[in-house]
């Protein structure tokens, strides 16, 4: 893959990441810092280190979890578009493809036919990674921008993913690398169409926040990710911006020393938007409590501090709420609580 456009980052940061070699940008820095990162802990090198040339990093707002950073990486926006393009018309690769991957399925297509749930469609790269895909297959929608989706992936997730877990480990105070041995990854297409069962809809992905360790969200331009700053204050990122958010995984192995963004996507009517999300979760096998030998800085349940919950059985719990919300799987108490609200029993008890 060549690289040669800027795109703008955001991910969670502070101070501290400058002995990371991570440039500050934003004057807001110290005052968006102190939300994050318990001022009294000493922050610990992580044991690998930092990346000659680390990106530049600036805020986003003044008190979320997101600042911006430089990275030299873009997504493939016309790939992408012409994938999904082909897609749309060819629900014979759509059968195909869903085939190799029974349990869940490859594309999603709820938004279709569900006018309640996210309007959106999906494609998870990771069942692709895998190799589930028969090479056939693989191959005859590479001319339509799979191979140039996929080698796009394995370059980023080689050069960046590293680097952000070192700059997240400053703010931990830990070695999070321990955790992510086995790059355990999805990468996800999304693709907010007009074209789906409530065309007026402004619900193009629901208020969540993501599970895994960060996430890296890269937009085509247009607008319509948020970020919710306070309860309710919903602050709008800009389209062009790509974006780093923390996840639970992050908060809990950090022992709250990092936080996680809560966010959305809102669609304006007859307007498409198309994103890339590379997700970063631990190893599944990884037991979800805080890392090291620091004092947490928040108390987490009895579950969490005992070691009783791994990465595998979280994402279980969570997966289910995801997929009710993005309208691909049905929930017989679904009305009782939201994604968040069951993660927030399980992590603060
Ligand atoms: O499409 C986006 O910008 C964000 C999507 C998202 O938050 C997610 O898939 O978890
Ligand atoms: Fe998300």
């Amino acid at each position: 893959m060549t690289q040669t456009a800027y795109a703008r980052l955001h991910c969670i940061g502070s101070g501290n990441l400058a002995s990371a070699g991570i440039k500050i940008l934003g004057k807001a820095v110290c005052s968006w810092a102190t939300n994050v990162i318990n001022p009294q802990a000493t922050p610990i090198a992580p044991s690998h280190p930092a990346p000659a040339k680390a990106p530049a990093v600036s805020f986003l707002s003044s008190n979320s979890t997101t600042v911006s950073v430089n990275l030299e990486a873009k997504a493939p926006f016309p790939a992408i578009r012409a994938l999904f393009d082909h897609l749309h018309s060819h629900l014979d690769d759509v059968a195909k493809l869903n085939a190799t991957y029974p349990h869940r399925g490859v594309i999603k297509t709820a938004a279709l036919h569900k006018a309640e749930s996210d309007q959106k469609f999906t494609i998870d790269l990771s069942p692709m990674r895998n190799s589930r895909i028969p090479e056939a297959l693989r191959e005859s929608l590479d001319p339509h921008g799979l191979g140039e989706v996929l080698d796009l992936f394995n370059a980023i997730s080689a050069q960046y993913v590293p680097t952000i877990l070192s700059s997240l480990s400053i703010l931990a105070g830990t070695d999070l690398s321990v955790a992510h041995t086995s790059y355990n990854m999805n990468y996800r297409l999304c693709d907010y169409n007009p074209n789906t069962a409530a065309p007026k809809s402004s619900n193009g992905c629901g208020a969540h926040t993501d599970y895994g360790t960060f996430s890296i969200i890269f937009q085509d331009g247009t607008s319509g990710l948020e970020l919710e700053e306070t309860p309710g204050i919903w602050v709008p990122v800009p389209g062009d911006a790509t974006v780093v958010l923390t996840g639970w995984c992050a908060v809990i192995l950090s022992g709250g020393r990092i936080s996680a963004a809560k966010h959305r996507v809102r669609r304006a009517p007859g307007v498409r938007r198309l994103s890339a999300v590379l997700f970063v979760t631990p190893d599944l096998d990884v037991k979800l409590k805080p890392l090291g030998d620091s004092q947490p800085i928040r108390t987490f349940s009895d579950t969490i501090m005992r070691g009783d919950l791994d990465v595998a059985t979280f994402k279980d719990v969570m997966g289910k709420r995801w997929r009710y919300r993005e309208g691909n799987e049905e929930m017989d108490n679904a009305d009782s609580l939201s994604q968040d609200n069951e993660i927030e029993n399980m992590v603060w008890g």
